[in-house]
């Protein structure tokens, strides 16, 4: 081991007032956890005034793994930068819920378990997102605008309501939203309609302040079977995947030139296939394939990056995914600033590695899936 000092990351700090972490100098020792984690940095941001409720705004999303997604953070955001002191942020969370929202923004929060979790129940939502609707006459209700989920959610409930609403909104103000139209040659713009469905990235989550969280209690009433059944998950070969639907993907630019290797890379995690612009123009992936302003916009869980530098360009579809891992010879490549893991080799030797290893010996999620199948 090298007897090289580095700085002890947990060293005790101080939040300052406005969010950012101070060492405290000539002091050692262990920080411990709280002092570490986004809430904590969180609650130093101010509180939002709320002074006595006059009305609502409403966001509703569905969560994934008890977590919301950026999307569904950036239409919080987009309530609590909407809201006046007198207007709390209701979030109506479809799904479990394990997180505290106050920190993007949240006051009241509800939060339906049987909704969500990757079952397709519109009716159950419909009539759940109805009844909040009915109970807190919100002014205006928020959604994310992904391809299903609430995208679906809220076109279904602004029909039943016969509410207005506004689909790919990419600009909001506190009397209007503007959408793209021909292509995004024309900014069509109107006032705030009753439903507003926000396309990922048109809202900066960042606040300067915090919602107060508080979990509210709500039991969702039974809905009797409509004409819809839901005949559950039917696994599809990544690679077939729409790269929008897609939960994982394996995406190259122009510092892979073997492309056989990424679509075996890509078959190991049952990954969709992406590729930067660059890897497109040269001819080595599809048209359909291109990641960024002028290609797909993406939502993956995970977004493996190959020998893709993070232009600003690419950067801008890959906004909402959870999770980026950006695997290339330049260390300070802008990718590396939005990875959250960063394997600072060659693209070739790394992918042979993971193609190599993986077929040398089972991948724990085998092993699991055997002994489930076991028994
Ligand atoms: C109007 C406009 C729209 C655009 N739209 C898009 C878009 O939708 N999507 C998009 O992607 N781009 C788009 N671009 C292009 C964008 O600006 C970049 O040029 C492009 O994303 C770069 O692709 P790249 O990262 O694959 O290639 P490069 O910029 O060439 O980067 C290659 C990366 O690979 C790394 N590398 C090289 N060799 C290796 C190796 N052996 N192992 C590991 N790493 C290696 C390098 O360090 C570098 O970081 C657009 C540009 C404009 C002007």
């Amino acid at each position: 081991m090298s007897g090289t000092r580095r700085i002890n990351p947990r060293r005790p700090f101080r939040i300052t007032p406005e969010g950012i972490r101070r060492i405290v100098l000539g002091e050692e020792g262990d920080a411990g956890e709280i002092a570490l984690s986004p809430v904590a940095m969180a609650s130093s941001k101010p509180l939002r005034l709320v002074g006595e409720a006059t009305a609502n705004l409403l966001v509703v999303a569905h969560s994934d793994r008890g977590a919301l997604d950026a999307p569904a953070r950036e239409a919080i955001a987009a309530a609590a930068i909407l809201a006046d002191p007198a207007t709390p942020v209701l979030v109506l969370v479809l799904g479990d819920l394990a997180e505290d929202l106050g920190p993007f923004g949240a006051d009241r929060i509800l939060a339906v378990p049987e909704c969500g979790n990757g079952a397709f129940l519109p009716d159950l939502e419909v009539s759940v997102l109805s009844d909040v609707i009915d109970r807190f006459q919100p002014r205006h209700v928020l959604m994310p605008d992904s391809p299903t989920g609430t995208g679906d959610l809220g076109r279904r409930a602004a029909a039943a309501l016969d509410a207005e609403i506004a689909t790919h909104v990419v600009e909001l103000k506190t009397d209007s939203v503007a959408c793209n139209r021909q292509g995004g040659t024309v900014l069509a713009r109107r006032g705030l309609p009753r439903f507003i469905l926000l396309d990922p990235g048109a809202i900066d989550a960042a606040l300067p302040f915090r919602g107060a969280g508080k979990r509210l209690d709500y039991a969702a009433h039974a809905v009797a079977p409509g004409l819809y059944r839901d005949l559950g998950l039917k696994p599809v070969a990544g690679a077939a995947l729409p790269l929008e639907e897609a939960d994982f993907i394996v995406a190259a630019g122009n510092g892979v030139r073997d492309v056989p290797t990424v679509e075996a890379v890509a078959d190991l995690f049952g990954a969709a296939i992406g590729a930067s612009r660059v890897a497109v123009d040269d001819g080595r992936f599809p048209k359909d394939k291109q990641v960024g302003a002028t290609g797909k916009t993406v939502q993956a869980s995970v977004y493996m990056a190959i020998g893709i530098s993070g232009a600003v360009q690419h950067l801008q579809g890959i906004r909402a995914c959870r999770h980026v891992i950006a695997i290339n010879s330049d260390a300070s490549a802008p990718i590396a600033r939005r990875a959250d893991l960063t394997i600072v080799a060659d693209a070739q030797a790394v992918m042979q590695a993971l193609v190599s290893e993986t077929a040398r010996r089972n991948w724990p999620g085998d092993a699991a899936d055997e002994a489930r199948a076991d028994g």
